[in-house]
């Protein structure tokens, strides 16, 4: 692992590291914000999730996050949406909703994708594992969160894991990629036509079929432009409902899509994950 940045921010550090993924088979990137407290001993970790178009930089620059990762004394992960490399397939067209910096936080079965687009895989399992051999960090629980493409990631992280995390929060996520544009196109390029599989990566339907709850925040712009017909907060929420699962839902009047919503709220979803990371 090479260490390619670093930056002293609110008593803390953010560092910025390249290593060599397995499961991606390429060269990956991730960024982590190490509280003060990570001085003393280990810290809990929060595990962030960016949006397509997105590397592990949008968040680190515009989320505003340190300050409250520094109140809290929690470490935030966050790493790259896709493989990357010159070995690495991308999308034909260069689509800007599928391939490099839209994997969608699957692991793809189809060819070509399939040689490189674990991206569950690398989040759930690899990354997880890296952190807790290179930093102190407290291995046993952990949070997650995300944004839009991220949201879904980190909603289905969490349904899937409900040992692992203690807690899950969203910006704006795509709810139900099933029954939207973006996530049709990416769960047919990714998983193939079978749309039995796709469940297994569907937050609705992962909630529907869950047993065990994991808190969940979920915060959503009134004026975000993808609501409608992309993000379709009204399906998880109706699962919720239906479950009686622990979901708190903000719809928030004026906000839009973007990443001054995120720095608008994430003080409130790190002191959420901070109360569930303590106990
Ligand atoms: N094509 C546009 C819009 C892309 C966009 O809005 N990306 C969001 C995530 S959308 C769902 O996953 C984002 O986080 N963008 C990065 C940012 O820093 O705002 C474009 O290319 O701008």
């Amino acid at each position: 692992m090479e260490l390619i940045d670093s930056h002293k921010i609110f008593s803390g550090k953010q560092l910025r590291y390249r290593h060599r993924s397995g499961v991606l088979n390429c060269d990956m990137v991730f960024s982590i914000y190490l509280p003060p407290q990570a001085e003393h001993g280990p810290v809990p970790v929060l595990y962030w999730l960016s949006g397509l178009t997105c590397d592990d930089q949008n968040f680190v620059t515009k989320a505003g996050a340190q300050r409250y990762a520094a109140e809290h004394g929690i470490a935030i992960v966050a790493p790259d949406t896709s493989p990357r490399g010159e070995a690495v397939p991308d999308d034909a067209e260069s689509a800007w909703d599928f391939g490099l910096a839209a994997g969608f936080y699957v692991d793809a079965s189809e060819k070509p994708w399939s040689d490189h687009y674990q991206m569950y895989s690398y989040i759930n399992d690899e990354l997880p594992s890296l952190i807790q051999d290179a930093f102190a960090v407290v291995t046993n629980k952990a949070a997650i969160s995300g944004h839009s493409m991220g949201g879904h990631g980190a909603l289905i992280s969490a349904l899937k894991n409900p040992n692992r995390f203690v807690s899950v929060s969203a910006f704006a996520p795509i709810c139900a990629p099933m029954q939207c544009a973006w996530g049709q196109k990416a769960f047919t390029g990714y998983l193939g036509g079978d749309q039995n599989k796709w469940q297994a990566y569907d937050a609705t339907a992962l909630l529907l079929m869950s047993e065990q709850a994991v808190p969940m925040r979920i915060d959503q712009g009134a004026d975000d432009s993808f609501l409608l017909e992309q993000l379709k907060p009204e399906k998880i929420q109706s699962a919720a409902k239906q479950k009686n699962y622990p979901l708190d839902y903000r719809l928030h009047a004026g906000y839009d899509h973007s990443y001054y919503f995120i720095a608008s709220f994430i003080g409130e979803h790190i002191a959420f994950h901070a109360k569930h990371l303590s106990r």
